[in-house]
């Protein structure tokens, strides 16, 4: 069965088309199909989510805010995450045709060719992000990247994931690594606010992923991934992403109660901590896929919650 090409097939197609000469159509299509499924590989939407992370950082610290710094922070984010995330793509192939949700993934269905082609995409993706960053802004950017890079790709990938259920636990630094290198790219010597929003990242991790956990309990299971709900079931599991939570938000009252960020800050992030806590609680009493699946989505909505009131604390406070 003809495999549709891999990255390296593709450069070679690109540049010495066949004799055949197939229709100028379906070289284009081809170059196309490898292109959607690396994209696949980069999981953009999570990759924005991290630039957006990094943003925050930078918008936490600097006084003004650059919008071409922040392009280029955000570029520099998800080349980064999205070489973490196609490396995680080829290590956990065989992982991924056990589960349902990842089954029909590129690397895990072999659509793609020779799956070492896009260890050589990682690469070049993460030498292009830690050059942009160490070149836009310093090196403590582009070591915070590395460091993110490192944690999910290596450390959450490779180490933990298929061993421990502190997998996401401490694979959730990777995002705190994120919004450490926004902040020093306004300002390397800054680390009370940013140690402090990096600690409420973390914390929002295992809230983040436990409840959706719970909703893909059977195909970690049948994968045999320890995550948590696979090891003490939804109800235990439900009750610590509540525990984790109130950590969560009473973290996230921090920055307010130590005078980094002001009342606009707290009151806001309050007002969706509370909202997320509810999320929680009701999960809590009700475990099951209803309220994992709304505290899953809350999480995020949370988390652009807070990221909201970083921002209107800092920036839009002056424009009244
Ligand atoms: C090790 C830590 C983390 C784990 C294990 C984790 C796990 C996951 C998983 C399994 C999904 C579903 C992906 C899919 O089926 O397409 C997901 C979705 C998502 N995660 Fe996380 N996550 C982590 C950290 C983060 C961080 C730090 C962020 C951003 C700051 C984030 C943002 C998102 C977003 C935006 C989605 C939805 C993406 C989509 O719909 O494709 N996650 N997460
Ligand atoms: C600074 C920097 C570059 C940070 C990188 C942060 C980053 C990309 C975090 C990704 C978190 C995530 C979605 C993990 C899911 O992996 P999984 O293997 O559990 O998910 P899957 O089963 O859907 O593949």
């Amino acid at each position: 069965m003809r495999h549709s090409p891999g990255f390296t097939d593709w450069v070679r197609y690109v540049k010495r088309p066949p004799r055949s000469g197939l229709p100028p159509g379906s070289r284009a299509m081809a170059a196309a199909g490898v292109l959607r499924q690396y994209l696949e590989l980069c999981k953009m939407r999570i990759g924005m989510m991290i630039g957006i992370t990094a943003m925050v950082g930078y918008g936490a610290i600097a006084p003004q805010i650059d919008g071409w710094a922040l392009l280029g922070l955000g570029c520099a984010m998800m080349l980064g995450s999205s070489s973490s995330s196609v490396f995680n793509h080829f290590y956990d192939r065989d992982l991924d045709r056990l589960m349902t949700r990842t089954a029909r993934r590129p690397l895990a269905r072999g659509s793609l060719g020779n799956p070492w082609s896009a260890v050589w995409v990682a690469a070049v993706l993460l030498v292009a992000g830690l050059t942009m960053a160490a070149g836009l802004f310093n090196w403590v950017v582009a070591l915070h990247l590395f460091l993110g890079a490192f944690i999910y790709g290596v450390v959450y990938t490779v180490w933990l994931k298929r061993r421990t259920w502190l997998n996401i636990v401490v694979g959730g630094a990777a995002g705190s690594f994120a919004l450490l290198a926004g902040a020093a790219a306004a300002d390397p010597q800054q680390w009370l606010l940013p140690t402090l929003m990096a600690v409420t990242l973390f914390l929002w991790t295992p809230s983040h992923f436990w409840a959706l956990a719970i909703l893909l309990k059977d195909d970690y299971a049948r994968a045999g991934v320890p995550m948590l709900p696979v090891l003490i079931g939804t109800v235990r599991c439900a009750r610590w992403i509540l525990v984790n939570s109130v950590l969560l938000v009473l973290s996230s009252l921090l920055p307010w109660l130590l005078g980094e960020l002001g009342v606009v800050y707290g009151v806001l992030s309050l007002a969706f901590g509370g909202h997320f806590l509810w999320l929680s609680w009701r999960l809590a009493r009700e475990p099951g896929p209803l309220w994992a699946r709304r505290t899953f989505f809350g999480s995020m909505q949370y988390l652009c919650g807070v990221f909201l009131a970083v921002i209107a604390d800092r920036h839009l406070m002056g424009l009244f």
